[in-house]
């Protein structure tokens, strides 16, 4: 029987060492780095949240709503609770929001400032917390416009290009933290023993061809024309213009079906539907979309709402939804290609 390999401790790399070895190469400043390693110790601390499960008391509804209409769980509640707690007093940000709460929160007025602007989703894939799927967390950084150290709605409302950093955490078998800061995507694994983020993988790369999509099938007969023209010649395989046989997945938490796609290639879509087509979509663009794209973008992927680059979009709306395609490029562009088409059909 071969030996499971581990990292040996003196070249594993840890997210501190990683951060300081990129703040040494001038990529990011003494705050962004403290920023994120705030970010970082929260996850750590929701991660442990969602571990204990049914032994922890966490599983189940809170009883509460949000703003998107959505019934909150108990986690999505403490999740929210831990992210805000650590980084309010942190001192590198000029202001937070959160898929979970009305309104942008201010940093109160005894703790200090900073330039940053954080925004999160605290646990995405809320239906799965009850059945022990995986979840996560998806965050965002993006810089305080000049001048402005107590931050309002409007201060948010800025494209994804802007984003200094993005990340997410994945609570599944392991812990992972993938995470950008504008110069390749990174995944780090958290060593439960050590308490610590280790690099895992540096520079991960997106395959440009896909034979796997990810949407939720149930919602078909709601979709517009080019999405179902899309999804059908996928379904038509190796006998359809596409010429190849596809395989599906849907995990329904968004941070389980891209870092699927991170890791081994795929195209992800959460398309306009009949359902949503009032709200413009059912993912968030400052919370979900725009993060995911940028890590998506820095592994050589693409990302769009069908139409438009998903980081060209200018937000309207702290909590603007937005349809999204992402993963591997080729088939990104395939997928636009037909709404393209599509558009230029109705003149
Ligand atoms: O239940 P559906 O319609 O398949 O939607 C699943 C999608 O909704 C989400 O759960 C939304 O995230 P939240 O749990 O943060 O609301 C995504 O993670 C996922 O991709
Ligand atoms: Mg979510
Ligand atoms: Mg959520």
């Amino acid at each position: 029987m071969s030996a499971v390999p581990t990292p040996s401790p003196s070249s594993a790399i840890s997210l501190t060492r990683y951060l300081i070895e990129e703040q040494r190469a001038g990529r990011i400043n003494a705050d962004l780095r403290l920023l994120i390693e705030v970010v970082a110790r929260a996850c750590k601390t929701i991660s442990i949240a969602v571990g204990k499960g049914a032994l922890g008391g966490v599983l189940g509804d809170a009883g509460t709503g949000n703003i998107q209409g959505e019934a909150q769980k108990k986690l999505d509640v403490l999740s929210n609770e831990i992210l805000l707690e650590a980084n309010a007093w942190g001192g590198h940000l000029a202001g937070l929001a959160s898929e979970e709460m009305d309104t942008s929160h201010p940093i109160p007025d005894v703790y200090p400032r900073g330039n940053y602007l954080l925004l999160f989703d605290p646990l995405d894939g809320s239906s799965n917390i009850d059945v022990n799927i995986s979840v996560g967390t998806i965050f965002s950084v993006l810089r305080a416009p000049d001048g402005v150290t107590q931050a309002e709605d409007k201060d948010f409302l800025q494209p994804g290009t802007e984003q200094v950093c993005a990340g997410y955490t994945t609570y599944g078998p392991s812990t992972m933290l993938v995470l950008t800061i504008g110069h390749g995507t990174h995944a780090f694994t958290l060593d439960r023993e050590v308490g610590s983020f280790v690099l895992t993988t540096r520079d991960m790369r997106i395959p440009e061809e896909t034979k796997e999509f990810a949407v939720n099938m149930s919602n078909q007969r709601h979709w517009q024309p080019p999405m179902q023209r899309y999804v059908a010649d996928l379904l038509t395989g190796k006998e359809g213009p596409r010429g190849k046989d596809f395989n599906m997945r849907w995990v329904a938490s968004m941070v389980a079906d891209v870092h699927r796609i991170l890791t081994r290639g795929g195209i992800f879509s959460y398309p306009l539907d009949a359902k949503c087509a009032d709200k413009g979509g059912k993912l968030r663009l400052m919370y979900e979309a725009n993060p995911m794209s940028f890590l998506v973008e820095q592994a050589g992927g693409a990302a769009s709402t069908g139409r438009q680059r998903m980081l060209e979009v200018r937000p309207t709306g702290l909590h603007q939804r937005v349809p999204v395609f992402l993963g591997s490029k080729h088939e990104v562009e395939a997928a636009v290609r037909y709404h393209l088409e599509y558009d230029a059909e109705q003149g």
